[in-house]
């Protein structure tokens, strides 16, 4: 059965730790794995890291630049370099592959996350291998994916994908990170990611200088990508064969099994496309409505605002410890918000002097998150 598949490699395994030059076998052996994958009627999506560290090998840099304007400049180098080394590989399998560059805003307008839908649908469609990164060179650091993990586990949702494969310089998670601590435990299979808290997974690390964000961005990826309903697997980027173990039901690496997928593809972009500007803390009674109930939220179940957000904007909803339960479109702005919280929905004609909308969020606006 054919299926949708995004494998993320990052720079750790894309290049040489010492001197930052492309690790072509690597790169031979993932191509090969991508371009089988393909033919055998997989849809398959690759989200290659990269761009920095080989622009600075390019330009005999020895360390990542801080300078964000340098940085930017180096990735345009980089970008270019690794899509000529890409495509020359892909194309001596006979796969076609496209450059996708993507930045946070994209996914954020509604229109631009439609559009970057039916792009790739249409690449897969094309049986083309879409090899994408974020866009670095013109991203603002205020909206900004960071790091590939995220932007992978976004690409994931979007598409609706079965898997996401993200490969690294560890062969899986561990509850530290084994570079410094020799007695990390291996965890081979999550089920669900509230099990990691339990299991008392460290994530601070980043392994080389040239990864960004280590452990902990991977697991932030694992928790949007399985929450969207896509099963997420941390493998070595060495082995890129084991891709296809994994599929054949192999335990190798960390595997993450899926929560159900939110079939409203609208709801899937509140929860996963959009930036929350605010958190509303809910009391139980709100909690119980919109969790059991499948009810809006009104105005007496907030108890306090944290935040600047307008009407329309993305808001979290969260318990009183602040652990996020939903995510919805909000009708008022934290100003009013914090005039009408906790009053019913009666009142607030009468405190705002206008007539506004009956729920804080509306049902069709609100989505669980796992
Ligand atoms: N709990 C952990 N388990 C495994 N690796 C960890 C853990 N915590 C931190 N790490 C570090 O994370 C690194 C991988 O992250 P990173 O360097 O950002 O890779 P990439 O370039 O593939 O994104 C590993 O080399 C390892 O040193
Ligand atoms: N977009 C950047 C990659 C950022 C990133 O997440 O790097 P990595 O941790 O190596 O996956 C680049 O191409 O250099």
């Amino acid at each position: 059965m054919s299926s949708t598949i995004v494998v993320k490699i990052g720079t750790s395994s894309l290049t040489q730790p010492n001197t930052g030059n492309l690790a072509i076998s690597t790169i031979a052996a993932l191509v090969e794995t991508l371009s089988e994958l393909r033919q055998q009627g997989n849809r398959v999506i690759l989200v290659s890291s990269g761009a920095v560290g080989v622009g600075c090998a390019r330009l005999g840099l020895s360390e990542r630049p801080r300078d964000i304007a340098r940085k930017q400049a180096v990735a345009a180098v980089g970008q270019g370099r690794l899509m000529r080394v890409y495509d020359d590989l892909f194309t001596t399998m006979q796969q076609p592959i496209a450059q996708v560059l993507l930045t946070r805003t994209d996914l954020v307008q509604r229109s631009r996350y439609v559009n970057a839908y039916r792009t790739f649908q249409e690449l897969l469609d094309l049986k083309v291998i879409p090899v994408v990164n974020e866009n670095d060179t013109v991203a603002v650091e205020e909206l900004k994916f960071g790091d590939n993990d995220t932007l992978s586990a976004m690409v994931a949702s979007l598409v609706e994908a079965d898997w996401l494969f993200l490969l690294t310089d560890v062969d899986r998670l561990y509850s530290a990170d084994p570079r410094s601590n020799p007695d990390a435990r291996p965890i081979p299979l999550v089920q669900h990611l509230g099990e990691l808290a339990a299991l008392q997974v460290e994530t601070a690390g980043s392994g080389t200088n040239w990864g960004t964000g280590g452990m902990a961005t991977k697991i932030e990826a694992a928790r949007i990508a399985t929450s969207a309903g896509v099963r997420t697997a941390i493998a070595a980027g060495k082995y890129p064969a084991n891709i296809v173990k994994i599929l054949q039901g192999e335990a190798i690496g960390t595997q993450f099994a899926a929560q159900p997928r939110t079939p409203n593809a609208r709801k899937r972009w509140i929860a996963y496309g959009l930036i929350p500007t605010g958190k509303l803390y809910l009391d139980r009674g709100a909690l119980k409505a919109i969790c059991e109930g499948g009810k809006s939220l009104l105005a007496a179940g907030v108890t306090a605002i944290e935040g600047q957000f307008e009407a329309s904007e993305a808001v979290q909803l969260c318990d009183r410890s602040g652990v996020e339960i939903a995510r919805g479109l909000v009708n008022y702005s934290s100003r009013e918000l914090q005039q009408i919280r906790g009053r019913r929905s009666d009142e607030i004609p009468a405190i705002l002097g206008y007539l506004g909308a009956d729920t804080v969020v509306h049902r069709d606006n609100l989505v669980l998150i796992q």
